[in-house]
């Protein structure tokens, strides 16, 4: 099996950062002077981001109703063309331009854009127009990185054949950690980590994940994190953490580092 250690031998760190919707209309200068810390110590920083909150808001102002399975959105051929329009048209350039305001050179992307995130459907009949990505073309971002641009990306699939997919922006995030060869991926939402009966965790294993989610202690959005979070650590990233916007949070860790 491939493993990060071995897909990208020389290339340097990198660390991918995913900005929930829940906590992007929140965020302060303060916030992203982190960005600038960590690129001043060498990191490649890759950004991905969700918007679930402006996509309902979207789809309650045009009556368009939708339902969530697992913290996956179950998206209609109506949903899907709010989804894209509000991803791509509203919160992704929102985003590059307070990276840009910071002082941090930034590019938006989403899946189209260089053949970024090819895709495919997930279920249609279950879920619709959610799609799963079959590659992620890291030459682009690689390209951006070199050059000390920070990729910002929209989490909205392409197919083959131009349609645009709604992936969950948790599921995005961690497919392009893996991509790249990820040193550490960071997923900042609306709490400080996983909180079990009234109590945030500061550490957490696999074991413990599969336990919460069987007890509904983990539900909804914290779903496809802690989903992305196992696949990323099984392939050999040594860490992932789930935080606040003050980096407050849990690190789920690999079996290796628990043992
Ligand atoms: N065990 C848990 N600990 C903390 N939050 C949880 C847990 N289980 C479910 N959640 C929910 O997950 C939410 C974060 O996911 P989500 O709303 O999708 O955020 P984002 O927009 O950042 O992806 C929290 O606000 C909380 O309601
Ligand atoms: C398929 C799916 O669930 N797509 C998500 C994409 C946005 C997202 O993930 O936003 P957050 O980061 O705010 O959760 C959705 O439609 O809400």
């Amino acid at each position: 099996m491939t493993t990060f250690k071995s897909m990208h031998p020389t290339a340097a760190k990198k660390i991918v950062i995913k900005l929930g919707g829940s906590t992007l209309e929140g965020l302060n200068k303060a916030f992203f002077s982190n960005f600038k810390n960590l690129q001043q110590q060498g990191y490649d920083i890759i950004i991905t981001h969700g918007g679930g909150p402006a996509i309902n808001r979207e789809l309650e102002k045009q009556n368009v109703t939708s339902s969530t399975i697992n913290g996956i959105r179950v998206t209609s051929e109506e949903a899907i063309s709010i989804v894209q329009s509000t991803l791509i048209g509203k919160v992704n350039p929102a985003l590059v331009h307070e990276l840009n305001e910071a002082g941090i050179a930034a590019i938006g992307l989403n899946g189209f854009d260089g053949q970024l995130l090819q895709s495919e459907f997930l279920d249609q009949h279950t879920y619709g127009y959610v799609g799963k990505i079959k590659k992620v073309n890291t030459d682009l971002i690689h390209l951006l990185t070199e050059n000390n641009i920070v990729p910002v990306i929209a989490c909205i699939g392409a197919t083959e054949d131009g349609q645009a997919l709604n992936i969950n922006g948790d599921t995005v995030a961690s497919e392009v950690a893996l991509a790249v060869g990820a040193e550490s991926l960071l997923l900042v939402t609306d709490v400080s980590g996983i909180r079990i009966e009234g109590e945030y965790q500061a550490q957490a294993t696999e074991e413990l994940i599969h336990q919460w989610i069987e007890e509904e202690h983990i539900y909804g959005g914290m779903i496809p994190k802690v989903q992305g979070a196992l696949q990323v650590l099984n392939a050999g990233i040594p860490s992932v953490q789930i935080v606040d916007d003050r980096l407050s949070g849990t690190t789920i860790l690999s079996k290796e580092l628990v043992k």
